[in-house]
């Protein structure tokens, strides 16, 4: 990845959240949100709070806290517990209006999806989760941005925008047939798979143009050459194989990244994510890595399915015992695959119309989404239900707005 020079400086906004840390510098575990006592909802199913007390207090079986901030109900951790949390916003009432803050637990790992149908608020979410765990020691996040939405997170201290680039190593030898669009078991697609593995075995390091050297000294008929090298032609297209790109290890705790991978076709994009998705996880489980990593990924459908799918299927299953975590937003819940939903502890749902969507939701989560699940997520932007696997509850919250610039669109849902 090499950082991309921003044409000037995004605005940052002033924040409206009081942290000891400043808006947008980093915070440990103290002060007002840091050590939050998580409390008690005890709910299953969906819930609505009623204003009135609700609208101060937050749940109505939450005691109502007499300091200045009120005490923040802490989603993804045993009641109790301490620990960093993520800012979210604050429960919102049947009428609208907004109660206690809600937070969202950081100091464990976490899988979670975000989703919503176009414009409800999805990638702004996810923009406010990157703003929080920046905030926060110990924990960086890296976004996967498809869209250029996130250069605004470019704004926080060390925060960085990368053009997508990845080292050739970073995708084994067996994958490279699937990457060309070449079948492995036909004779273009085996030689380019053994000539990969053959470069990646040998003292130099791979790189498109080594490969493509060894492709024309190997053993092999000239047409199965020629269609191997025809379709590497068209992988040095896409711009993103770079041998210097460094490593992924590297761009955890570097600061808040941005991975742009706007204009890249489909294909290089799922590559990007393949790379990104397998390395942290392989450098987390290699158990080299201090600062725990958080994996967001806007318009995840466009990552999740054919070649990424894998890397990103063992992040939903085995990465939050290395301490990976990974939340992955669409606006198609059906597209992604199942393991995605079922295996999330935390689920952000917006506005939800298409029936497949919303069954996909329900289905993946029965115990805590109700059959009248399209009737309850609510509507406007900014709000969405929260499923809480550690608390066993749903609730409905507002999302607070960012301090960073979102995708050069007005931040602000009164100005809509
Ligand atoms: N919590 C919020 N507070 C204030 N404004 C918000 C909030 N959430 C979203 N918005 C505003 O709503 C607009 C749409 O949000 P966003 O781009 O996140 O939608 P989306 O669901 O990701 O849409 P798409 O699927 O088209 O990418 C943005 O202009 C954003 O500024």
């Amino acid at each position: 990845m090499t950082e991309r020079d921003l044409p000037s400086s995004p605005h940052v906004r002033s924040g409206t959240n009081s942290r000891s840390a400043g808006p947008l510098g980093k915070r440990n575990g103290s002060g007002p949100f840091g050590e939050a006592e998580g409390v008690s909802c005890g709910v299953s199913g969906t819930h609505q709070y009623d204003s009135g007390s609700a609208a101060t207090n937050g749940p109505s079986d939450v005691p109502s806290d007499v300091s200045s901030e009120p005490t923040p109900h802490v989603l993804g951790r045993e009641p109790g517990s301490g620990g960093p949390i993520a800012r979210l916003g604050a429960f919102l009432a049947r009428d609208g209006s907004t109660g206690a803050p809600v937070g969202i637990d950081l100091d464990g790992p976490h899988a979670g999806v975000l989703v919503g149908k176009r414009g409800t608020g999805k990638s702004y979410t996810l923009g406010v989760l990157a703003e929080e765990i920046a905030a926060t020691v110990g924990v960086s996040p890296i976004v996967l941005d498809p869209m250029g939405v996130f250069e605004g997170i470019a704004a926080l201290p060390d925060g960085r925008v990368l053009e997508a680039t990845i080292h050739p190593e970073s995708l084994p030898p067996d994958r490279w047939p699937e990457i060309a669009r070449l079948d492995p078991d036909r004779p273009p697609g085996s030689l380019l798979w053994r000539v990969v593995e053959a470069v990646a075995d040998g003292s130099s390091r791979t790189s498109l143009s080594a490969i493509r050297e060894a492709i024309a000294d190997a053993d092999a008929p000239a047409a199965t050459k020629r269609t191997v090298e025809n379709h590497l032609d068209l992988l040095a297209a896409w711009d993103v194989f770079d041998a210097d790109a460094p490593s992924v290890g590297s761009l955890i705790g570097g600061g808040p990244t941005v991975v742009d991978c706007r204009s890249l076709p489909p294909a290089a994009t799922k590559a990007i994510g393949y790379a990104l998705a397998r390395g942290i996880y392989d450098h987390c489980v290699g158990g080299t890595s201090d600062v725990q990593p958080w994996l967001l990924v806007d318009e995840a459908h466009a990552f999740l399915e054919g070649l990424a799918a894998d890397a990103f299927r063992t992040l939903f299953t085995r990465g939050r015992a290395p301490g990976v975590s990974v939340v992955c937003a669409t606006q198609r819940p059906s597209a992604l695959p199942p393991v995605a939903v079922s295996q999330s502890d935390l689920v952000i749902a917006h506005r939800l119309t298409d029936e497949r969507d919303v069954d996909a939701l329900r289905v993946a989560q029965p115990t805590y989404l109700a059959d009248d699940l399209g009737d309850t997520l609510p509507a406007g932007v900014g709000r969405a239900l929260v499923v809480d696997d550690a608390t066993e509850g749903a609730h409905t919250v507002r999302v607070r707005e960012r301090h960073t610039v979102h995708g050069g669109a007005s931040p602000s849902v009164s100005d809509r």
